[in-house]
């Protein structure tokens, strides 16, 4: 069974169209990222799961179950770790967590759950003293409670020092290895990597690629970017360099330092022999594998399918 379907949802506000006609499957026991740049529509997404706004169109379901028809017991089955909620000044970390427990009727220990979440020695502090990392923790916690089948984290590793990001993940992991279902959005592919076992990434409302990250990695153009030092370059010796089989795209600056920038899929040892056939001296060289951000970069915006060198 899927965890997750969305099955061909539009929504709008007013003349913003924040979806266009997604569909996508989150399956039951996988960790799966959902990677956009900002105003994707990734929270439009997760308060449609959560039946917090309507679809303009188009059906969702989640834990095997339909998304308005069905959101009480959705969500008692759901940890939510929500955007940019704010914790209430002037309650504790406990008291946060006994409302939670109250609500799911569950019967967590608030100390647990802060120990788990490297939150327990301000247990009994106010969260209005909070950083923003400690208060990100403490919804992480409030989340957790009732061993959730479903756990949706938006952007959860805000306000988290790389510490903090990494013991999030952990506790990912750690969910997800006793058996729950973990949805979570980000803009990082850094971000999600460690964790997911795929990731779909939202452009503009829509999906444009779901896969592994590896996947994602090897779908792209450009594996490697070659960048060449010459004494000199010529129009022949270029095109004969984008000619050779392995090379998708070649570009040259004829500045002072004359520089070849190639994007090669296979072996760089024919380029540089072309070169040097030609009796091109070649001065230096270095190369880039495509970093994960520029993978995120190639599906989400237009400079996309050319991986730049950096
Ligand atoms: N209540 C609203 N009224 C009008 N437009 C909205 C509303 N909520 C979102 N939008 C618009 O819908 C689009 C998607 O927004 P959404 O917040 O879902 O994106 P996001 O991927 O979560 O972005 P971010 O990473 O910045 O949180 C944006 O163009 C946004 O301006």
């Amino acid at each position: 069974m899927s965890a997750i379907t969305v099955d061909n949802v539009t929504k709008s506000y007013g003349r913003t169209l924040a979806l266009e006609e997604l569909s996508f499957e989150v399956r039951e026991g996988e960790v799966f990222g959902f990677l956009g740049p900002n105003g994707a529509g990734k929270s439009t997404t997760i308060n449609i799961l959560l039946d917090f706004i309507r679809p303009t169109n188009g059906q969702v379901s989640v834990l095997g179950m339909d998304a308005q028809a069905n959101s009480r017991e959705i969500r008692s089955r759901t940890g939510v770790l929500p955007e940019g909620v704010e914790a209430y000044d002037r309650l504790t970390a406990r008291q946060h967590l006994e409302f939670a427990i109250d609500s799911k009727g569950t019967d967590d220990d608030p100390a647990d759950l802060l120990e788990r979440v490297g939150l327990a020695d301000a247990i009994d502090t106010k969260a209005g003293g909070y950083s923003k990392g400690m208060a990100q923790r403490l919804m992480l916690a409030m989340a957790l409670v009732g061993d959730p089948d479903l756990l949706i984290l938006d952007e959860p590793s805000t306000g988290l020092d790389p510490n903090g990001a990494r013991e999030m993940r952990e506790i990912v992991r750690e969910e997800n290895a006793r058996g729950a279902t973990v949805f979570f959005s980000s803009h990082s592919m850094e971000q999600v990597e460690a964790v997911c076992d795929r990731v779909g990434i939202l452009r503009e409302g829509e999906m444009v690629a779901v896969d592994s990250v590896s996947g994602l990695r090897d779908s792209i153009s450009g594996g490697t970017t070659l960048e060449i030092v010459v004494d000199r370059i010529d129009d022949d010796a270029l095109g004969a360099v984008r000619s050779l089989p392995d090379v998708t795209d070649a570009t040259a600056d004829r500045d002072e330092l004359p520089t070849l920038t190639v994007q090669v899929e296979g072996s760089k040892t024919a380029v540089l022999g072309e070169l040097e056939d030609r009796g091109i001296d070649v001065q230096d060289f270095s190369t880039w594998e495509a970093s994960l951000e520029d993978v995120f970069q190639s599906y989400t915006t237009d400079a996309g399918t050319e991986v730049q060198a950096r």
